[in-house]
């Protein structure tokens, strides 16, 4: 499917090139544009892969945003930004959606340098009400108090604390110009949980039951109670109908909150019948069945799906949670064998690490599996809630390392540095799949404290198979005599193993070692480092704070002066790309490992003979 030409954009969607065209538009020619943009959104969306679903269900919303309001001035807010193509489509850069999430093209979220009219790049959930408050607020004091903020926030995201913690101010400021558009498909990736998610199928079904569409609601309902208007609900594939409930709400004038019903994948069969999600994410699919073109060998997080369910199996005190992210995670298995052992708290990391300190308080073991990069969202609880109570909570980080297309704020390239600090934590860092098996397993049976297993967003690869295990250490490769010390943290192994090869073929002795554990420090390392001339650990992670540096840190504290190299993540946000090429661009890959070692060999060996020359007696000096 993918060797058809693109598909030409329809003959209205063509004219679309930025916002105000769309205000031109009659009402009966927006049904039609709506269905070039499902069109295009299709075609495009599965050649390069992205969030389908979300943006099939916000094609007529946005259409309506953008004529109801005025941007830039008035500033649209995506919370998450997953769901921005529609924006970015009417905003200019139709003709780019072809670089969609590839090196240098088209951001998969909002972007502040691709235009005036983006906002929020971060594509973590529920921050965009808080954007707002700031925004209207900054606005005012600022001499613009007219300048609105229209936040469009999904039930998912809803349900994030930040979101609450917003609407406390944002509705304690009447005629702050703040409107929320409640994008509510029912969902996150599976049907949204909780009481919240209960709250809004009442608030639907109190409107078919009285009321016409459009008209606000006396019904008594969380954003009023809040200090809100409250319009809708709204059919939210309807352009008019989103239209008149967006001019009514900015005539109000304060906050105001219109509840729009839209559906995930809407107008596209493949997505609306995808039970799991509604295509929330595709990689590349052949468009007309939906079914995925790629694919690779099993990946982490199947392997630990699997192995989570046998642990289940064998202990009743193992449970689980996540946040609204059961298939993402591996975790569907676990929650189809025991249904009453997976917790699933909505996008609620924090609440999500707290609770499972209860849990573990009340003689549990939870497993807490988030993505790497949403772990900082709930850092205090993990440190404060988890730890100081030295409880036995284990965390599965997924997506840890580079994870590629996402970007920036998707790289879980902290988790190393961030939770190193954590005292008490041991993390876990597996190579492969058989060392995730393990070390799964060593840290659900650590009772002593809390543990964290991390591992990145690929296919897990074959096992690597160790020559030794010596002091907690596993031995990849050794040779006699040999210079070079690589320690390679979970699969970045596979690149050391690699690389030691290649310097043997040019007679460079490597001793390669995984220590399994990033945290705490194998106490051996130390020792095992000053027996080599040049030690260097690679690790896919940030350098500042991590593996290496804390290695460092140790040695020069024992007065080691063993000559030691980080091959680490770069201290700065990463941009999308493939997983791949970002890795290659950062270093972690064999080639660059190779040139690392001898770079420094040969400077030690220049270093090595100057010194020499200086401590020379003058003769010997000249003989040279
Ligand atoms: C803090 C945080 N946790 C988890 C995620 C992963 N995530 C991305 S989109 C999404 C579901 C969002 O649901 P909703 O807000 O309803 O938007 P929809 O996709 O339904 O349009 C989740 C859980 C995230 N982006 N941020
Ligand atoms: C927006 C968001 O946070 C998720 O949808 C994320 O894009 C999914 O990433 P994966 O495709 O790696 O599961
Ligand atoms: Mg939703």
């Amino acid at each position: 499917m993918t060797d058809t030409p693109p598909l030409a954009a329809g003959p209205l969607l063509r004219e679309i090139n930025a916002p105000s065209d769309l205000k031109l538009l009659a009402p009966e020619q927006l049904p039609v544009l709506a269905e070039e943009i499902r069109d295009f959104l299709v075609d495009r969306v599965s050649r390069t892969g992205g969030h389908l679903g979300p943006n099939l269900g916000v094609v007529e919303l946005t259409l309506a945003l953008h004529r109801v309001f005025d941007s830039p001035t008035d500033r649209i807010v995506f919370d998450t930004g997953h769901q921005a193509y529609v924006h970015k489509i009417v905003s200019g850069r139709r003709e780019h959606f072809d670089t969609l999430r590839r090196e240098d093209g088209l951001s998969g979220y909002p972007s502040r340098s691709e235009s005036d009219h983006d906002v929020v790049e971060n594509s973590h959930a529920s921050t965009a009400l808080s954007y707002a408050d700031g925004l209207v607020r900054g606005f005012a004091l600022r001499g613009q108090p007219h300048r609105r903020v229209i936040a469009v926030v999904g039930d998912g995201a809803l349900s994030g604390g930040m979101c609450w913690e917003a609407l406390n101010n944002i509705g304690a400021a009447p005629g702050q110009p703040v409107i929320v558009v409640l994008n509510d498909n029912g969902r996150s990736y599976a049907p949204t949980t909780g009481a919240l998610g209960r709250h809004l199928t009442a608030l639907r079904k109190a409107a078919s039951a009285d009321a016409v569409d459009g008209e606000s609601q006396d019904t008594a309902n969380l954003f009023t109670a809040l200090g809100l208007a409250y319009i809708g609900p709204v059919d939210g594939h309807d352009v008019p109908a989103v239209e008149a409930a967006l001019r009514r709400a900015a005539a109000l004038g304060g906050p105001v909150l219109v509840h729009c019903v839209t559906r995930k994948g809407r107008g596209y069969l493949p997505a609306e019948r995808h039970e799991a999600d509604c295509m929330h994410a595709v990689g590349v699919i052949d468009r007309v069945s939906g079914i995925a073109l790629q694919s690779s060998g099993p990946s982490w997080t199947s392997v630990f799906g699997e192995e989570i369910v046998r642990i289940a199996a064998e202990r009743a005190d193992i449970v689980a949670i996540t946040a609204a992210m059961v298939h993402p995670t591996g975790l569907h298995d676990f929650a189809r064998a025991y249904p009453d052992r997976v917790f699933d708290v909505g996008i609620a990391e924090q609440h999500a690490v707290t609770s499972a300190a209860g849990l573990a308080l009340a003689g549990l073991h939870p497993v807490v599996a988030l993505y790497s990069t949403f772990v900082g969202r709930a850092f205090d609880q993990l440190l404060m809630d988890v730890a100081l109570h030295r409880l036995p909570v284990t965390f599965v980080l997924d997506r840890a390392g580079i994870t590629g297309p996402d970007g920036s704020s998707h790289h879980g390239m902290w988790d190393l540095a961030l939770l190193a600090v954590v005292p008490g934590l041991a993390i876990a860092v597996p190579r492969d799949p058989a060392r995730l098996r393990e070390l799964l397993r060593d840290a659900t049976a650590n009772k002593s404290g809390p543990t964290v297993l991390r591992f990145p967003k690929s296919a897990a690869g074959p096992d690597i198979s160790a020559l030794d295990h010596v002091d907690g250490l596993d031995v990849l490769g050794i040779t006699h005599d040999a210079e070079v010390l690589l320690v390679g943290l979970g699969p970045t192994a596979r690149a050391c193993v690699d690389a030691a090869a290649v310097l043997g073929e040019q007679g460079i002795g490597v001793t390669v070692v995984d220590p399994r554990w990033a945290a705490p420090l194998n106490p051996w390392l130390p020792e095992l480092a000053s027996a080599h001339r040049l030690t260097v650990t690679v690790e896919d992670n940030i350098g500042t704070g991590g593996f290496g540096s804390r290695l460092a840190h140790q040695l020069a504290q024992g007065g080691n002066p063993t000559r030691l190299r980080t091959i680490a993540l770069p201290h700065r946000f990463l941009p999308h790309g493939t997983r791949a090429d970002l890795l290659r661009n950062c270093g972690l890959d064999a080639a660059t490992i190779v040139r690392t070692v001898l770079r420094h060999l040969d400077a030690d060996s220049t270093a090595t003979a100057a010194s020499r020359r200086r401590s020379a007696p003058p003769h010997a000096a000249a003989q040279n």
